[in-house]
């Protein structure tokens, strides 16, 4: 085990942080009895410790009692509500707290939680796999212990980044986001060749396998996108005759767009947070 003798809770141990949890098991950095999982319903911390034997409790105060970090992974609307359970400040004093909700800032966490140090962390589903992109912006009392800390989560299921906190909406959208709108895009070019006659199957493995090897291309090689493009388009062939109905359809502005308008939409979730307290 990569973090010997250290405990983490996942406090709302869902869809996101079950993809940690699954993340860090399968990498090894912990194990099992190392991670202290919560949800509000007893049957559904029960189907985690099913499917990973990670210890759990609906006890949020225990599970932070018992672990040397936290993660916040509570829906947006419900963070100021967990924090605010009886006990649970003090519990968390000098504990690093790890928040990925979305739209809730640093300078919220941090008036919540003024004696913890604070990292907010913005990681997507792929940690499932150990193919995440997380970005992580440090609080006012983090330290680079608990930037470290937040770090090796992380990276150990995928990219990390850090960025300051006024960045962390435009990293919810491209990054957190991002994997729905590349499934959108993914089905539609498979839709595409099942239209051409592709058996469904077939047509859905070529199109992810193209998006995986079109993406390691541009990480791997670190040329520009264009550059990798034009590679791909002979004179007066087929690809540049399917680039330019791309463009017919405003498909940059569209994927822009996306970004901004989900980046916007981001940046509301955490008000209510603070409403519900
Ligand atoms: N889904 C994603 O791709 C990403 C999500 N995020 C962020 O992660 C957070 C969680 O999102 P997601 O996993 O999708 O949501 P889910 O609804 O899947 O998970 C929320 C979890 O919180 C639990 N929960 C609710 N209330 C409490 C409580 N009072 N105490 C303890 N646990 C509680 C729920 O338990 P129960 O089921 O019993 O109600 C559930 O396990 C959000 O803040 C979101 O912004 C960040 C990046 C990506
Ligand atoms: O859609 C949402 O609000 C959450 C946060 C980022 C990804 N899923």
């Amino acid at each position: 085990m990569l973090l010997a003798g250290r405990t983490l809770a996942i406090i709302g141990c869902g869809t996101m942080g079950e993809a940690i949890v699954a993340g860090l098991l399968r990498a090894g950095l912990l194990a099992p009895t190392q991670i202290v999982a919560t949800t509000r319903r007893h049957e559904a911390a029960e189907a985690v410790r099913q499917r990973h034997g990670v210890r759990i409790t609906t006890d949020n105060l225990q599970a932070i009692g018992e672990a040397d970090a936290v993660v916040l992974a509570v829906k947006p609307q419900r963070v100021s509500k967990v924090l605010h359970e009886e006990g649970v400040r003090a519990a968390l004093v000098d504990k690093t707290v790890i928040s990925i909700a979305a739209g809730v800032t640093l300078a919220q966490l941090q008036s919540w939680l003024p004696e913890s140090p604070v990292v907010r962390a913005m990681p997507n589903t792929p940690c499932l796999i150990g193919q995440g992109m997380t970005v992580l912006a440090r609080g006012s009392r983090a330290g680079d212990a608990e930037v470290a800390l937040a770090k090796k989560l992380f990276e150990t299921v995928g990219l990390c980044l850090e960025v300051e906190d006024k960045l962390m909406d435009a990293v919810t959208s491209l990054g957190a986001s991002g994997p729905a709108f590349v499934y959108v895009m993914i089905e539609a070019m498979a839709d595409g060749g099942v239209m051409m006659g592709l058996p469904r199957p077939v047509a859905l493995q070529m199109a992810a396998q193209v998006f995986q090897g079109a993406a390691r291309m541009v990480l791997s090689t670190g040329f520009h996108p264009a550059a990798l493009k034009d590679q791909v388009t002979t004179p007066a062939g087929c690809t540049i005759a399917g680039i330019l109905t791309m463009e017919d359809g405003r498909i940059r502005s569209v994927l822009a767009r996306t970004i901004q308008e989900a980046a916007r939409v981001a940046g509301e979730l955490g008000r209510d947070s603070s409403a519900e307290k």
